[in-house]
């Protein structure tokens, strides 16, 4: 029986799985690229991509390809991405290996650069019927002399999965912390705009020194953030509402459509050179017409004026 799919597995459960198997858990993320497939949403190419990605806590993680009709195709989630965003969601320090169900793009294997160690990387591209052919290779041999954060950053800062504190901070003559500003009748969405604070926080923006963050939350009052992830490429970049739309989708959001989401928040940094707010409202508008959507600025806690 195929095993079910899910977004994430636990260290102990992934090894059960690749005992009961007779195969290391290396040798069982192929064999989950099929369930991935099915979890994905492409109803513009109807191509469905799956990512099975192995962490260095052990735990397993998936990936799926996401396409936004009515919108440019830039706006789209790679499987790849997905994969990295959801590590990045759960904290999961490196990715070490990945199986996907084709070659990955230009474009993912620049994105995956922004990870320590990248060139490492063991990746294995499965068959059609879902076997291999092939065994595991570096990222490094499917893309040799890289572009990376190497070329503009010093190596002491954060990169991707790496622990960032950005210092942003709610300006305190707008109203004390929270309230920003936003308090229009009834919403004070003090929640949300905590969230989006601390996923903004988390944001990977060594390009731009622009973090952003956004929190969704659903019918049920359910909350989920997503950080900005710049790519040191720039346009393989990955903005805060997909990344809010990648732990909504992981986390199972009921089997449900983007119409569940109720309300967002985008915090960025005030006066910032790169802008979120306009592309998270077309983003949002689009997949949850209903959907309330507030942005609020934050000025830099850094006392050092470096960030
Ligand atoms: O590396 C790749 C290449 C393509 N796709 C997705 C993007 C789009 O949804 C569909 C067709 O390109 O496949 C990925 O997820 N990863
Ligand atoms: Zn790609």
């Amino acid at each position: 029986m195929e095993p079910r799919p899910r977004f994430v597995i636990e260290a102990a459960e992934a090894e059960f799985m690749a005992k009961q198997s007779g195969q290391t858990v290396l040798q069982l993320l192929p064999s989950l690229v099929k369930p991935a497939q099915r979890l994905a949403r492409p109803p513009i190419s109807q191509f469905n991509v799956g990512a099975v990605g192995h962490g260095s806590s052990g735990r397993i993680f998936f990936g799926v390809n996401v396409e936004f009709p009515g919108l440019p195709l830039h706006h789209s989630i790679h499987a790849e991405q997905f994969l990295v965003t959801n590590l990045s969601l759960h904290s999961e320090p490196h990715l070490d290996s990945f199986a996907v169900s084709s070659a990955p793009c230009g474009h993912c294997r620049q994105f995956l650069q922004e990870l320590r160690g990248a060139p490492a990387i063991k990746i294995l591209i499965t068959e059609p019927d879902g076997g291999c052919r092939s065994d595991f290779e570096p990222l490094l041999s499917l893309l040799p002399h890289r572009f990376g954060p190497d070329d503009l950053l010093s190596r002491d800062v954060p990169l991707l999965l790496e622990p960032h504190d950005n210092r942003l901070e709610f300006p305190i003559e707008a109203g004390g912390g929270l309230c920003n500003g936003g308090g229009e009748n009834g919403f004070i969405e003090d929640e949300l705009k905590r969230v989006a604070l601390e996923a903004a926080n988390a944001s990977h923006a060594p390009y731009t020194k622009c973090p952003s963050g956004v929190a969704i939350r659903d019918c049920d009052g359910r909350v989920y953030r997503g950080s900005y992830a710049e790519s040191a490429a720039y346009n393989p970049s990955l903005g805060p509402v997909q990344a809010a739309l990648v732990a909504y989708i992981a986390s199972g959001c009921e089997g449900g459509g983007y119409e569940r989401i109720v309300a967002a928040v985008l915090v960025e940094k005030e006066g910032a050179m790169i802008r979120q707010e306009e592309t998270a409202r077309l983003l949002l508008r689009s997949i949850s017409p209903r959907c309330e959507f507030r942005a609020f600025h934050c000025v830099s806690g850094c006392k050092k004026g470096c960030c």
